[in-house]
């Protein structure tokens, strides 16, 4: 330990011409260099040190696209050309290491790995970040972006560049990141690599010459990608000389350490017993751990100007740890980083345990994962009908599903989740105004009048990429959702680039589903927020036997109302179970009835069937309508199951 110290502390008396010939690494023993030496790929000779690699010969790197157009895959072939992972041909999307990422075939979370590779004799250390390609997870690639200097912008072949494409090649662009162009999927039979150059030419002034053409899956070409990385990425900026000063960029959380950060090392350097600050708190910390993911957390001597990789220290809360936080050596104290814009929740949803006994574990769950996922916000909330709970802000659907998911797969929780809603904004007379993120907080309709100036909403302007032949469908699916065409332009001779300016709320229901529909999957789509406008909501409540549920209620556009009314009323019918009461359901807006559907009584025996004795076969039964039970809650009198809180945000055409 206190080797390690000195060999740090003489390390940073050296400047970066002196730095190979007095290595601390060299007056480490045996035992402790096993901690930081990395072996470079198979049949490569010798060990790496990462502490001897100069930053001049560091890229930080990361790779984006539009979704499946095999970002993992490519991850995955440089893995095993530097040797991180062997070629055993079974590896599959390596760096999708969450169950949910794996089971949806998706990336939902930025990885970082870092490998060696040898160009012109020389070792590289190469940082590479997969990051999702979804809108939803668009926050995730800017966040990685920060860390880098270059990005593969990877578009496939058969595909061209659709709506994400367009997207993040704008959010590296707005970074400064050098852009290097590669086309994926040449294997196959309907990939029109020359088309696809001319729209990469065209939609983003590069030159076709400059596009390297590969197949992630079958290895063509990629031993070219590594040395165009390194030619037209910059080395990170920075210096070795300066005070330690590092961007924590993600954090998560790991059963037998803690919370680990991970960093992006801007000047000087860190290692194991220095003590670092946060600018964001003032905390100061003991560095218990650093190291880099060779894929998975490998420790390290040190962490340098230029490198990425992770620490641990004592962070005792995981609510401790600040995305977008700089971090300086105690003492040494440094201008901070800009950090990143907050993520905006775009949807809200409530969460409650379905068990009210579970609370505190599903708490403590909410943070842990909230630690891995910094863009989903968190506020407790009451509801009547469904006790306490949170209401939990999401970037979009997708994500909120996937947090679902993770959240009872990872942490084996039981919970119900309401319907999406998005936030409006309400102006009140006395020139105040209040965003509201549950739809039972919408003032009430009666009385609004008297203090509420106006409602807004908030909208977004949409990208959609699809063949020429869907523009009459698709113009028609943007005026039916109260969209505003903006423009449309051609990529290339067949396809368009439509822009629509559209309510949020329109985006959370259905409107993905159907644009996938009526374009036959042709159709790619992407948005970003453009601020709120006036608009006539309504909030529509549903009772059960005459009692208001707050938790079914929702907020939609005047239009809106009788549709969706009956719609709502139909399909709680559809999935409220028949019990030994008739159940009336009504759907109310401004304090008239919209709907009115019963579920009329019914008295189940579900071992009715059962003839003679078998109690085994009675006890499956039985056990099958308990484990039905679980899942289902009770308000007043009436036993709601899960599907019943997200019949509102369905809408059929
Ligand atoms: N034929 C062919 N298929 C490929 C190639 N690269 C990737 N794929 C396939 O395309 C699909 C998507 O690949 P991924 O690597 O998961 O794509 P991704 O961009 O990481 O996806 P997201 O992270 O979800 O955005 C998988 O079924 C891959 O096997 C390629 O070069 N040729």
């Amino acid at each position: 330990m206190l080797q390690t110290r000195l060999a740090c502390a003489a390390w940073r008396w050296h400047t970066s011409a002196q730095w190979t010939r007095h290595c601390p690494a060299m007056a480490l023993s045996s035992s402790s260099r096993r901690s930081y030496v990395i072996r470079p790929a198979e049949g490569k000779r010798g060990e790496v040190d990462i502490s001897m690699i100069p930053p001049e010969r560091i890229r930080n790197f990361s790779i984006i696209a539009h979704i499946d157009h095999g970002k993992s895959t490519l991850a995955d072939r440089l893995l095993e050309l530097t040797g991180v992972i062997s070629k055993t041909g079974k590896n599959k999307q390596v760096l999708d290491k969450l169950k949910v990422e794996r089971e949806r075939g998706i990336t939902v979370k930025a990885q970082s790995v870092s490998m060696f590779y040898e160009y012109k004799g020389q070792q590289y250390l190469m940082n590479l970040i997969d990051t999702p390609g979804h809108v939803d997870f668009s926050y995730e690639v800017s966040r990685s972006l920060a860390a880098c200097q270059g990005t593969i912008l990877l578009v496939d072949a058969a595909q061209g560049i659709q709506a994400q494409t367009v997207a993040n090649f704008y959010l590296a662009f707005g970074e400064g990141l050098s852009v290097i162009p590669m086309l994926n999927k040449v294997d196959l039979p309907t990939a029109e690599p020359e088309r696809a150059a001319k729209q990469i030419e065209s939609a983003f002034e590069i030159e076709a010459d400059r596009i390297l053409k590969i197949s992630a899956k079958t290895g063509l070409g990629i031993e070219q990608v590594l040395p165009a990385v390194i030619e037209q990425t910059p080395p990170p900026p920075g210096s070795a000389e300066k005070p330690f000063k590092a961007l924590l960029f993600d954090t998560w959380y790991d059963t037998y350490v803690g919370v680990v950060c991970l960093m992006a090392v801007k000047d000087g350097s860190i290692c194991r017993g220095d003590r670092i600050v946060s600018s964001h708190s003032g905390t100061k910390y003991e560095v218990m751990e650093v190291g880099v993911m060779h894929p998975e957390q490998t420790p390290t001597t040190l962490l340098r100007v230029g490198q990425v990789g992770y620490i641990v220290c004592n962070m005792k809360s995981i609510a401790e740890a600040h995305v977008g936080d700089t971090f300086y050596r105690d003492r040494f104290p440094v201008e901070a980083l800009p950090g990143f814009v907050p993520a905006k929740s775009m949807v809200f949803a409530g969460v409650f345990p379905i068990d009210a006994g579970e609370f505190d574990r599903l708490n403590e769950s909410i943070q842990k994962l909230t630690l891995n996922d910094s863009s989903v916000s968190v506020h407790k909330e009451t509801s009547a009908a469904l006790g306490q709970g949170w209401r939990l802000g999401f970037l979009g659907t997708l994500h909120m599903d996937v947090f679902r998911q993770r959240l009872e797969e990872e942490y084996d929780t039981n919970i119900l989740i309401t319907s999406p809603t998005v936030p409006y904004q309400i102006k009140y007379r006395d020139g105040t105004s209040k965003f509201i993120r549950t739809p039972a907080d919408f003032p009430d309709a009666n009385t609004m009048n008297d203090y509420v100036e106006s409602t807004m909403e908030p909208f977004v302007i949409s990208t959609l990429i699809f063949p020429e032949k869907y523009l009459g469908s698709m113009l028609e699916l943007c005026t039916t959702h109260r969209g505003e065409l903006q423009n449309h332009t051609f990529i290339d001779e067949s396809r368009v680039m439509l822009k629509c300016r559209l309510p949020m709320a329109e985006i959370v229901t259905d409107f993905f589903d159907k644009l996938k529909s009526k374009s036959q999957g042709f159709a790619s789509f992407d948005y970003e927020e453009a601020g709120y406008d006036a608009s006539d909501l309504v909030k529509m409540e549903v009772l059960l036997n005459g009692e208001a549920v707050d938790a079914l209620a929702a907020v939609m556009h005047k239009s809106s109302v009788i549709v969706a009314g009956r719609e709502i009323a139909s399909r709680l019918k559809d999935v409220i179970r028949r019990q030994l009461f008739d159940i009336i359901i009504q759907t109310t807006a401004n304090g008239k009835i919209v709907a009115r559907e019963t579920v009329k009584q019914l008295r189940k025996n579900v071992t009715a069937k059962c003839y003679g004795g078998d109690i085994t076969r009675k006890m499956k039964l039985l056990n099958k309508q308990k484990e039905g039970k679980k899942r289902m809650k009770r308000i007043g009198k009436v036993d709601l199951p899960h599907e019943a809180f997200l019949t509102i945000v369905k809408r059929s055409e």
